[in-house]
């Protein structure tokens, strides 16, 4: 019998749960949404309604994640970054991780339903769907382009935000949206790169896996290059202004510095270039959010 079916009920606690939802990632979601939130609209937002819409976006997209520790369990057990999980580990059975994935999405998808607006409940869904379904149970185990379309799913919270506070889609929503989509694969294949070992193992086919390391630094820095004519698209269509363009420059510099040392073949550079990618994303969407409220 395998560890996954020996989980004992007593065993459970809070932690577990907790873990499944992913909340480090989860939290930094949020950080965009809360900023799409913000940049929506010349006015303060509504405590009430941030707090509900943030809420609603959270219990979502830990649904996604629990969800993806239920599928991914079989490759989760077998690389050591992933094999002290709830699942792998025999902690929680899939059956509890279910059913708390299924209670937690729709307590979301309602909360966004009811009191913030379908077309907010309905892109989340999509979002939750995107990343449990699309991509997590097909993608990842079908294609090394698993996490370029994928991603979408993990760059939409901006615009859920955004949503949630304008009731429509409008264009500035969709260039947070595509910032997020231009960051992810230099900040996952740099994980990849690092990992790759394990991911081969685990006949996870992600990019380093299937055509290399040398191609994946390629594509990282040309990643790079479409995230940084990306970032500046917010200044050049007048949502962002001048404090924006130039804290970006200065974050986009030291990501350009780490894909070319990557590109250069350095060994340490990888691992170092993920939790870059982690600190510049959230340093991005505070420059928005600060750009935002000085030029009031
Ligand atoms: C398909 C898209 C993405 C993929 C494949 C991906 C992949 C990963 C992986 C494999 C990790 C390591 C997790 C661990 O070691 O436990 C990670 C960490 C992280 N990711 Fe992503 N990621 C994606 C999108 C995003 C997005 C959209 C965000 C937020 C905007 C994000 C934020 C983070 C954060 C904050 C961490 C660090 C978690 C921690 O410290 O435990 N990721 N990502
Ligand atoms: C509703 C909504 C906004 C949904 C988005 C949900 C979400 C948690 C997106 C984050 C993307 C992410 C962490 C991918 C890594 O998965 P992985 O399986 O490649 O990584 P792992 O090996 O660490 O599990």
């Amino acid at each position: 019998m395998s560890s996954i079916s020996e989980a004992s009920i007593t065993d459970v606690s809070w932690k577990d749960y907790y873990h499944l939802c992913k909340p480090r990632v989860v939290a930094v979601l949020l950080l965009t949404a809360l900023v799409g939130m913000c940049l929506a609209d010349s006015r303060l937002p509504n405590p009430l309604q941030l707090f509900v819409a943030l809420l609603g976006i959270g219990l979502c997209a830990s649904s996604a994640a629990a969800f993806n520790h239920v599928l991914d369990r079989r490759f989760d057990v077998m690389m050591a970054r992933t094999r002290h999980r709830p699942l792998p580990t025999g902690h929680l059975r899939p059956s509890q991780a279910i059913a708390f994935a299924c209670i937690i999405g729709v307590i979301g998808f309602l909360v966004l339903f009811e009191w913030v607006n379908p077309l907010t409940a309905y892109l989340t869904l999509a979002s939750l769907l995107g990343y449990a379904v699309i991509y997590t149970a097909f993608l990842k185990r079908a294609t090394p382009q698993n996490i370029t379309i994928g991603g979408l799913a993990g760059a939409m919270p901006p615009l859920l935000g955004w949503v949630a506070v304008t009731g429509e889609i409008e264009p500035n929503s969709l260039l947070l949206v595509l910032i997020i989509f231009a960051w992810t694969p230099p900040h996952f294949w740099a994980l990849a790169i690092h990992k790759r070992k394990e991911y081969a193992l685990a006949g996870v086919p992600m990019l380093p896996v299937t055509h290399g390391v040398a191609f994946t630094r390629l594509q990282i820095l040309l990643y790079t290059l479409l995230l940084i004519l990306t970032t500046a698209l917010p200044f050049v269509t007048g949502m962002s202004g001048i404090v924006y363009l130039l804290g970006v420059a200065a974050l986009n510099l030291r990501m350009l510095m780490f894909a070319l040392q990557l590109y250069n073949e350095d060994e340490s550079i990888p691992i170092k270039m993920f939790w870059y990618s982690i600190r510049y994303i959230m340093w991005l969407f505070a420059l928005l959010l600060v750009d935002h409220y000085l030029s009031w």
